[in-house]
């Protein structure tokens, strides 16, 4: 019998990885590197919880039946290992998202994730907090994070009006997931929130102002392989190293390819590419940016 309280007893803080999918060089789901991945978080990065099959994770080009898989795996090897697996469930439908929902739940995650669906978006607060609802009542005892990331959904309604009431329609409602830029909305989230709720903030460039800000925590790629590094940063007073790795990254153009890359070289997993239409990064660019954050970091 495990001693631990119940994940919707235990507030998410910290930094949390969002972890990236590992795929064959065929394209195929990875199961097999995920226990590494875990040990690699563990051991090497001192990381505790995973956010999987987020933005990261590439979930929005895999199959449902992939990210069931996926999830399982990354539960099953976390047991023991992470403090909570928090699953990213959100789909362009409701319908996949509940049945994601409720196979969390049987499937002993210790929390889910939703993010606003993109193609038919809501365009103010309300139907989107009536579309988390739905999805919550599909596993009604996890925690539940809504996933605010306008960037990538294009869905502009903020975060802070989500949040309003929210905890009268959600019971499990556990915080936020904040990858927005804007951070008035994100201090009016901090200011609303609930003693039991994280609020934890996902641009990784920010997170600095975001911790000034009050935020509980942070959910990003970076933790998957900057940990380490961040707890250097934190020793040595570097904290201005680490907005200027994050800024030369976003001008020589990042995204989930790049991203993905760079983690392989740094960890040595087995990652593979990423899906189409995400293209991999060519080796020169990859190889200039691992050069770069050596020269940071280069104690990391
Ligand atoms: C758009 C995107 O991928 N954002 C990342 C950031 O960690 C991002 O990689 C970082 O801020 C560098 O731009 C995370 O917020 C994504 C994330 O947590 C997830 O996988 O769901």
């Amino acid at each position: 019998m495990s001693l631990m309280a119940p994940a919707a007893e235990r507030k998410l803080t910290g930094l949390v990885a969002a972890t990236f999918t590992p795929l064959t060089t065929q394209g195929e789901i990875n199961l097999k590197e995920i226990g590494r991945y875990i040990d690699y978080l563990t051991e090497k990065q001192g990381v505790n919880n995973i956010f999987v099959n987020g933005t990261t994770g590439e979930s929005m080009s895999l199959s449902v039946a992939e990210r069931k898989i996926l999830a399982e795996e990354w539960c099953q090897k976390a047991k023991g290992k992470m403090d909570q697996v928090i699953v990213h469930v959100g789909c362009m439908n409701l319908k996949d998202s509940q049945e994601l929902a409720g196979h969390a739940a049987q499937i002993g995650a210790d929390g889910i994730a939703v993010i606003a669906p993109s193609f038919f978006k809501p365009s103010t607060a309300e139907p989107l907090k009536m579309f988390l609802h739905e999805v919550a009542l599909a596993a009604p005892t996890l925690p539940f994070y809504y996933y605010h990331i306008p960037a990538v959904t294009g869905v502009n309604v903020l975060a802070s009006d989500v949040l309003e009431g929210i905890e009268e329609l959600i019971p499990s409602f556990s915080g936020v997931k904040f990858s927005g830029v804007d951070l008035m909305d994100l201090g009016q989230c901090v200011s609303y929130s609930q003693p039991r709720w994280s609020v934890l903030y996902g641009v990784d460039e920010q997170l600095l102002a975001a911790l000034a800000l009050g935020a509980h925590g942070a959910v990003g790629s970076d933790s998957s392989y900057m940990l380490s590094c961040y707890r250097q940063i934190k020793k040595r007073h570097y904290n201005l190293s680490l907005p200027l790795h994050l800024c030369f990254l976003l001008i020589t153009g990042f995204d989930v390819g790049v991203n993905k890359q760079l983690m392989i070289e740094l960890s040595g997993l087995n990652l593979g590419p990423p899906r189409l239409p995400v293209m991999p990064c060519p080796h020169e660019q990859c190889l200039c940016i691992a050069q770069k954050y050596h020269s940071i970091f280069p104690e990391c």
